[in-house]
């Protein structure tokens, strides 16, 4: 391998969910095997790394909520901006290329992205490589590995090295009758399980097995495009036995609690924002709020926060805030998966640290902290990996070589190879856990360490706080849907005549939600780790104006199902206004629209709701009722939010456009705040259709149109381009989630 000159390239990502921070981390190391002097960063860590001296930086970038950058990002945005802001060529000496990872399911595809490429060049910095967006909704693999293919000789040529190393660079070819058959051959940890144990079967988890066609396999000579196998990251060593009984000693103290062992080094680590810190609550007290026959159960949750937390998040949260619950992996599932690998129950327990395999590999961020602080595999896998993300190609690559069986080794290549896209994706379609993946390929037999660095990290999940601190402080409440569902899946193997007999309706279960119904129905729950989480859309009314003073903006809220949550705060605190402010009795229009499926069965926080608008907090509600015709026909009620939007359609855009009305939806970001998006977009193309004056007056304000001029005074894509504007003011709020 020839040596570069000035062959410096940092590895950047942002990820919230892992997908980012794991495909970046392969980018880096095919980096470093291709002889650059490589690094691997958390943008966060910007300070840390020196990003303000870097030359030459590839950025993996994920976006997440509405159109936002992942929390891991959040001081990397901040200091950009400022940095720009001081000096606006602040970043002339640097060339970069940017992967964006989005869906284009939501409405801001690839925002993180695509603000990033403008931030960076608006700063003077140069695109050495066209920037890959990939589309979670399709499939990353799609754009992610040509991207990754292209990117290596426009990094070999901005690094002035003018070596070209092909190995490994495009489609991989394997001849399936020339693969070797590995057994595990990746030995990483020094836990080496011993065979299963007789009634280690995971029989408690509700198994569900894979339903995939691999006849096409047969056809097959040889197969293309299967990832490379990643080097071994992780290695593991138990501790001597000393240690071992102070590390026991220690865990009993925390044994009352549902949290990751070592929280109490996640309570220490001193966030930028103190208020953000994790700590220790109660889940104080559940009630259904739905009735039975109801398409979901929704749940309102009290947490409550310990006199000293309450401290030091008090007066920093506000009502349109949420908070992450670090949630584990279902014991079942963990026990059935450690079964299925061989491990028993001593091994799984005992506590160990994780080390680099090799001084040059680094340990993916999550993991890091293994490294001086111990912990069992168990609980590793309980509170670290995400056992039910969607498997990746890079995943059964590996999985692949870990067969004893040539079958199972074929399967697994065929499922990563281009031959077997479609295979792919249905069992990605079927959402498995890894338990269910590998009990679909018996032989296959990975070590625990090895799977643990090639999982995403288990990421808390978040919920809306749905009170105001005016309302109570000490403690948060949170209304959810329970998640359980039911897939159906197709037996590939029935014939088009048995179709309908042929459906298995596979369930599935969230992550959070049942584990969070399961503490509250113990007679003593346990305490559970939760953090305040940025509030980075700033998803919050805005400050009340002095005593006295009109309050003069008008407040639209959308919110149907739990998406209600953050405005049952916003109402207790324009509540708590107006009973320190009665000359504020003419207070300025406060709507809501709110959409559930019945009015009898499922009407989130009806009687709150109902007293507000009698105390004149709340101006105006409409309700709508998707499956409830009788309702509907009774009150005139709409069946979704957006079509009683578009009944008002001359109010709500008279409210945007003349009263500097702030609009602020909350839920369901795929299907609702699609609709919403393009609801609005009617509703202003409609209101300017007849008054040309004031719609050239808007359209002057935006971007000049790419296509030819339409006809109308405001087409749509204009109607959509003030949207985005409204929304970068923050006067259109969104707080959307999948
Ligand atoms: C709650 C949520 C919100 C999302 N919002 C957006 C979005 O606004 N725009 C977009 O392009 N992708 C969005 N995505 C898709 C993610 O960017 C995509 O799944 C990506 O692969 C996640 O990468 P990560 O695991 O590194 O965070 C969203 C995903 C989730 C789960």
């Amino acid at each position: 391998m020839t040596a570069f000159v000035d062959d410096c390239v940092a590895v950047l990502y942002a990820s919230q969910t892992g997908n980012a921070e794991s495909i970046s981390y392969s980018v880096y190391e095919e980096a470093v095997r291709r002889g650059f002097g490589a690094s691997w960063h958390v943008l966060d860590d910007y300070d840390k790394f020196g990003f303000d001296s870097l030359r030459t930086v590839v950025f993996v970038v994920s976006t997440t909520g509405d159109g936002d950058p992942p929390d891991n990002s959040a001081r990397f945005w901040r200091c950009l901006r400022k940095a720009t802001r001081a000096d606006p060529a602040a970043y002339k000496h640097l060339r970069y290329a940017v992967l964006g990872l989005g869906d284009t399911n939501y409405s801001n595809f690839c925002n993180t992205a695509q603000r990033l490429d403008k931030q960076l060049l608006a700063a003077g910095a140069t695109a050495f490589y066209p920037k890959g967006l990939a589309d979670d909704g399709t499939g990353l693999e799609e754009v992610v590995e040509p991207w990754i293919a292209g990117l290596w000789p426009a990094l070999e040529r901005v690094a002035r090295c003018g070596s070209a190393d092909s190995s490994g660079a495009g489609a991989l070819a394997e001849s399936l009758a020339g693969l070797a058959v590995g057994g595990g051959t990746d030995a990483a940890a020094d836990v080496t399980p011993p065979p299963p144990t007789a009634d280690s079967a995971g029989a408690a988890y509700e198994f569900q097995p894979l339903l995939l066609d691999f006849r096409p396999l047969a056809a097959l000579k040889s197969i293309t495009g299967a990832p490379r196998v990643p080097p071994i990251v992780c290695a593991g060593s138990f501790l001597d036995a000393e240690a071992e009984s102070r590390y026991w000693s220690a865990a009993v103290q925390s044994a009352a609690a549902a949290c990751p062992p070592w929280h109490a080094e996640l309570e220490a680590s001193a966030p930028h924002d103190a208020s953000l810190a994790p700590f220790l609550a109660t889940v104080a007290s559940a009630r259904q709020m739905t009735s039975a026959g109801a398409l979901k159960r929704t749940l309102l949750v009290d947490i409550a926060l310990p006199a000293a937390a309450a401290g030091h998040v008090r007066g920093r949260w506000h009502a349109g805030d949420a908070f992450n619950v670090f949630a584990p992996n279902d014991g079942r599932l963990v026990a059935g998966l450690l079964a299925q690998l061989g491990v028993d129950a001593r091994t799984a327990q005992r506590p160990m640290l994780l080390r680099r395999a090799e001084p040059a590999t680094e340990m993916p961020a999550h993991l890091r902290r293994f490294g001086s602080t111990p912990a069992s595999i168990q609980d590793m896998l309980t509170w670290s990996a995400d056992l039910c993300a969607a498997p990746r190609k890079q995943l059964l690559r590996v999985l692949a070589d870990c067969c004893a069986e040539p079958a199972d080794r074929n399967r697994l290549l065929y499922l990563c190879s281009k031959q077997g896209a479609a295979t792919f994706d249905e069992l990605r379609r079927q959402r498995p856990s890894l338990l269910e993946v590998l009990r679909a390929f018996p032989s296959c037999k990975p070590k625990a360490a090895r799977l643990l660095e090639l999982l995403p990290p288990l990421a808390p999940r978040s919920y809306s706080i749905c009170n105001a601190p005016a309302a109570s402080d000490a403690t948060w409440q949170i209304a959810f849907n329970v998640v359980e569902y039911e897939l159906e899946v197709v037996d590939p193997f029935s014939s088009a005549e048995e179709a309908s007999a042929a459906v298995t309706r596979v369930r599935r279960r969230g992550l959070c939600t049942p584990w969070l119904e399961e503490l509250a129905r113990r007679s003593a729950p346990p305490q559970i780790l939760v953090a305040l989480r940025p509030n980075l859309n700033a998803f919050r009314l805005p400050p009340p104006l002095p005593a006295g003073a009109p309050d003069r903006r008008p407040v639209i809220m959308v919110g149907p199902g739990t998406g209600v949550a953050p405005f049952i705060g916003f109402l207790q605190q324009r509540a708590s206004e107006l009973a320190r402010d009665p000359a504020r009795a003419a207070a300025p229009l406060t709507w809501l629209f709110f959409g559930c499926g019945s009015a009898a069965l499922d009407y989130l926080f009806r009687d709150e709701l109902r007293a507000k608008v009698d105390a004149g907090v709340l101006g105006r509600l409409s309700a709508c009722f998707s499956r409830d015709p009788d309702a509907c026909a009774a009150s005139g009620a709409a069946r979704y939010v957006q079509d009683a939007m578009l009944r008002h359609q001359d109010e709500i855009a008279d409210l945007m456009l003349n009263r500097d009305a702030l609009l602020y939806v909350c839920g369901d970001a795929k299907g609702m705040g699609k609709d919403v998006n393009e609801a609005m977009a009617t509703i202003l193309c409609g209101y300017l259709a007849s008054r040309p004056d004031r719609a050239r007056e808007l359209a002057a304000q935006l971007p000049p149109a790419k296509g030819p001029a339409d006809a109308a005074p405001l087409t749509r894509d204009q109607a959509l381009q003030l949207l985005t504007l409204w929304a970068s003011r923050r006067r259109y709020l969104r707080d959307l989630w999948a």
